[in-house]
């Protein structure tokens, strides 16, 4: 068996999206992140390894268990042209996961090399709030391209967001930016409601030297997507809600190349 991560053949790019906080649209942003590069014209997958809140199977409108095909092999569920496996498929229902941090290394790796990914350009991994037993999981199995860190505008989440930025650093994965999910509310009548500080996620990008990816609104029609497992970004980047999505879909995409360009140089000069 060989030693330390090892790149999944067929698989481009590995994309982790983390938050810090909980329940400040990290799963809201991987799955239309998903979903965006699959409309682009990529090939994408997508782990949800949120142990406390699997709801990709539930996003993406399909919660049945995926087959198992060979020798133990998994077969991914595809919905909206992503093809996905998720804990939630494990343990479905509303019975909560309880494991201990062997268990769950060992469904990271399942996760990694026992789905039969194919030929895939990103692999987006949807990571549980915190800092901690996932995240290292998966990098003693592949090498990251790189993390995506979501927070909301308000000191509290990115008080959170910053030690998953310190988190990242310690594993030495690159931070490919960081996104303001639920940023402003815009009213029917027009008025603009700032919720949740907008603009905090920006300033916090800034003070670290990374890239700011852009912001998507707090809009109804954002969570109702998700509840109904037909996320916005289906309809194509044509909308004023819709465009955030596609275009730090597409910054996380070109970032991403660029990073693996990166490497590959370094590897010819040595
Ligand atoms: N921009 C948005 N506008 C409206 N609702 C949103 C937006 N982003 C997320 N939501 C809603 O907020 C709730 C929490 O989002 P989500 O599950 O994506 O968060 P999370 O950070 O992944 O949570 P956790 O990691 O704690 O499971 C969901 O009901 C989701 O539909």
């Amino acid at each position: 068996m060989p030693q330390g991560p090892q790149p999944l053949p067929g698989v481009a790019h590995v994309v982790a999206v983390g938050s810090g906080k909980g329940g400040v649209g990290k799963t809201t942003i991987a799955v239309n992140l998903a979903i965006s590069l699959g409309k682009l014209g990529y090939k994408v997958g997508l782990i949800d390894a949120d142990i406390y809140g699997p709801n990709v199977p539930m996003m993406l409108g399909v919660t049945r268990q995926p087959n198992i095909v060979g020798e133990n092999r998994i077969e991914p569920i595809l919905s909206h042209g992503v093809k996905f496996i998720s804990v939630g498929l494990i343990s479905p229902g509303d019975k909560p996961m309880v494991m201990r941090g062997p268990m769950l290394h060992q469904i990271i790796r399942q996760f990694l090399q026992q789905v039969e990914w194919g030929e895939l350009d990103f692999l987006i991994i949807d990571l549980p709030p915190g800092t901690g037993d996932v995240v290292i999981s998966l990098v003693q199995t592949v090498p990251l391209t790189g993390a995506v860190v979501v927070s909301t505008g308000s000191s509290v989440a990115l008080q959170d967001a910053r030690k998953a930025l310190e988190m990242f650093h310690q594993v030495k994965v690159e931070v490919i930016g960081m996104v303001e999910n639920m940023s402003q509310m815009t009213l029917p009548d027009g008025t603009v409601l700032d919720v949740f500080g907008a603009g905090g996620t920006e300033a916090t990008a800034r003070q670290f030297g990374l890239e700011f990816l852009g912001s998507v609104d707090l809009d109804p029609a954002i969570r109702a997507g998700g509840d109904r497992g037909m996320p916005v970004t289906l309809a194509g980047p044509d909308s004023e809600l819709r465009k955030p999505f596609y275009d730090i879909a597409r910054k996380i995409a070109a970032r991403a190349i660029e990073l693996e360009e990166g490497v590959e140089d370094v590897l010819e000069i040595s």
